[in-house]
């Protein structure tokens, strides 16, 4: 794993657009011990983070909450300033040139929106417009093109507080896409959207990093996002990058699971059958657990042809779980 979390410190690739080496920041903050009791303590929110992202590529970035996911990104934007260690993107120092930063890369947060609550959501984009000093032929071609292929066409008169969550991130997305972003963040892009919107989403972002090569550095929970958009990922924890890599390495190094569920037309003794376990029953409702490098087929066609099957699905393992998992077979950091 030490060799997959140095791969990208390679110099040799020198189309890097992000590039990270020891990286830390540090909080200071202060904590109740008491009643009238307060203590000074640091935080080592991001301790020591080295990485190149290069020209047109994907990559997630995940972690467990509270690794410093957030803090690398707030780094990576500007809004904050490391404690030490050094930091480009697109060659320009984040915090000391945030403003001249933030005309190459755009910012998506899934949990907040950028745009004008009260306004309709056309004059979000009008106001992005003018704030970028966006000429107007581009403007227009990019808006066209993002009304497009997100959809917004009906959208666009609808004040933003009255748009679905689905609508308002694809709202979202459009805005940090006017400008022509060299890269884009994405903080849980998917979050909390319908199975529909999501693969919408997903859909735009593969095509936009297809036809523009933008780069994406996305942190989400959902290990679908990674699955359909992003050959690498990185893996952060306690502040440390702890795993540079594929997504099928990173499945290889924490062997997974995937849960079947089973409805059964009545109650049942816990199914048996080979390649999978048993892990909960209730009523009607049985979960059996298999390896997430097995196919379920077989499994699936063994409970049908001797249990009184009803309905089934199967659920992949949560990223926290995979990580988890991974954490408990690698050695404790010094
Ligand atoms: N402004 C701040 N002041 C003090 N501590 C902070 C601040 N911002 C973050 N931290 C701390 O730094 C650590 C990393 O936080 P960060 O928000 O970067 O994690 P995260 O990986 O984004 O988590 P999540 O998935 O929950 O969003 C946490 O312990 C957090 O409490």
């Amino acid at each position: 794993m030490a060799e997959e979390a140095t791969r990208t410190a390679d110099p040799v690739r020198t189309a890097a657009l992000i590039e990270l080496a020891d990286v830390e920041k540090v909080f200071d903050v202060r904590r109740r011990t008491g009643p009238l009791r307060r203590e000074k303590a640091r935080v080592r929110a991001v301790d020591g983070i080295g990485f190149t992202v290069s020209r047109g590529e994907m990559v997630g970035y995940i972690g467990p909450n509270g690794a410093g996911k957030s803090t690398t990104i707030k780094m990576l934007t500007g809004i904050l300033t490391p404690s030490a260690g050094r930091l480009r993107v697109a060659g320009i120092d984040p915090s000391r040139e945030r403003t001249r930063l933030a005309r190459r890369i755009g910012v998506v947060f899934g949990q907040r929106t950028t745009l004008w609550w009260d306004l309709p959501l056309i004059d979000s984009y009008r106001l992005v417009h003018r704030m970028y000093r966006i000429p107007d032929d581009r403007y227009r071609r990019n808006l066209e093109r993002c009304v497009e292929l997100l959809d917004l066409g009906a959208l666009l008169d609808v004040p933003v507080r009255q748009l679905s969550l689905g609508q308002r991130m694809r709202g979202d997305i459009a805005a940090a896409l006017l400008h022509d972003p060299e890269v884009l963040y994405l903080d849980e892009p998917t979050i909390g959207l319908d199975v529909v919107s999501k693969a919408k989403v997903r859909e735009f972002l593969r095509d936009l990093n297809a036809e523009r090569a933008t780069t994406v550095l996305l942190t989400t929970h959902d290990l679908t996002d990674i699955e359909h958009l992003c050959n690498r990922v990185m893996v952060i924890d306690h502040g440390r990058l702890v795993y540079d890599g594929t997504l099928a390495g990173l499945h290889a190094i924490a062997p997974g699971e995937r849960i079947l569920v089973v409805d059964l037309e009545h109650r049942h003794p816990p199914i048996e059958v080979a390649g999978a376990r048993p892990v909960r029953v209730e009523g009607p409702r049985q979960w059996l657990a298999f390896p997430a490098s097995a196919s379920a087929a077989p499994i699936v066609a063994a409970i049908a042809a001797d249990y009184p099957l009803v309905d089934l699905s199967v659920r992949e393992p949560d990223i926290e779980s995979v990580i988890a998992r991974m954490y408990a077979e690698r050695p404790t950091p010094p």
